[in-house]
């Protein structure tokens, strides 16, 4: 099961967000999705699932667009803003509902609660999470139906060290399971431990579509390959970082 973007283009007025885009998120293999900010990471993701409509260019999940899909959550599963909860609700509560949605039950919930390391706090309002919590939380949302695909943006981000040791194992993890797993992220330390595959972009376009290890070879570290690739592709630098 595949996630496949091809050639997708975006403006937001005279913003190019998404400039002729064209990737695929293969099974069984955490592919990493990186590029400075405002390089059109979340506009792809929005694409994906249908939340903005591309100008041109298709985007598929096994084949068909996320919205043409009966029970989506079936086959793709996404986080793209741990923030987007009802905050009076519990957890649990708050993934019951989900569930519903889905035509899931309270099993498949307990499931993920406990996959994610958050039974103990099931019946705690979901507004008092920390942000790491939220994550959490996102991710269990995400793993309710059992896709064989899943979409996070920016999954590291508030983790503490030691929920950033879990989320890099559970990453692994899922894709070791035969999952296509995207994962966007800023920490590049991150993804040299977890990530299996690079798409780096910048201003929309996709600057280099490959394996960890070839990026590796050539540059050494997968920070310094960051650096060396989206040269010239970054909007906002100060002076001091572009000496
Ligand atoms: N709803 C919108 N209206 C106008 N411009 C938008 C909108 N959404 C995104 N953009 C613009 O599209 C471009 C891509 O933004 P996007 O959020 O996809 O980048 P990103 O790679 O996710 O950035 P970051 O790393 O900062 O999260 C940016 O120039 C952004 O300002």
């Amino acid at each position: 099961m595949t996630i496949e973007v091809h050639g997708i283009r975006k403006r937001f007025g005279s913003t190019v967000a998404l400039d002729g885009l064209t990737f695929t998120v293969q099974p069984g293999r955490v592919t990493g999705f990186v590029g400075p900010n405002g390089a059109g990471k979340s506009t792809t993701m929005r694409v994906i699932l249908g939340l903005d409509a591309a100008d041109e260019g298709t985007a598929l999940v096994d084949g068909a667009p996320y919205r043409s899909i009966p029970r989506p959550m079936t086959k793709l599963g996404s986080l793209l803003d741990a923030a987007a909860l009802q905050p009076s609700r519990t957890a649990r509560n708050h993934l019951l509902w989900l569930a519903h949605s889905q035509a899931l039950g309270g099993k498949d919930v307990d499931r993920v609660l406990e996959l994610t390391g958050l039974t103990a706090v099931r019946n705690r309002r979901a507004g008092g999470f920390s942000l790491g919590m939220r994550q959490r939380l996102g991710i269990a949302a995400a793993l309710l139906a059992d896709p064989p695909t899943l979409m996070l943006d920016e999954p590291f981000n508030g983790m503490d060290p030691d929920g950033i040791i879990w989320m890099r194992g559970f990453l692994t993890s899922l894709a070791a399971e035969g999952r296509a797993v995207l994962v966007s992220s800023h920490l590049m330390g991150e993804l040299q431990d977890t990530a299996h595959h690079l798409v780096v972009i910048g201003r929309g376009r996709v600057l280099a579509d490959a394996p960890l290890p070839d990026l590796l070879a050539v540059h050494g570290t997968l920070e310094q390959a960051y650096v060396d690739l989206t040269r010239g592709a970054v909007e906002f630098r100060t002076s001091d970082e572009t000496r």
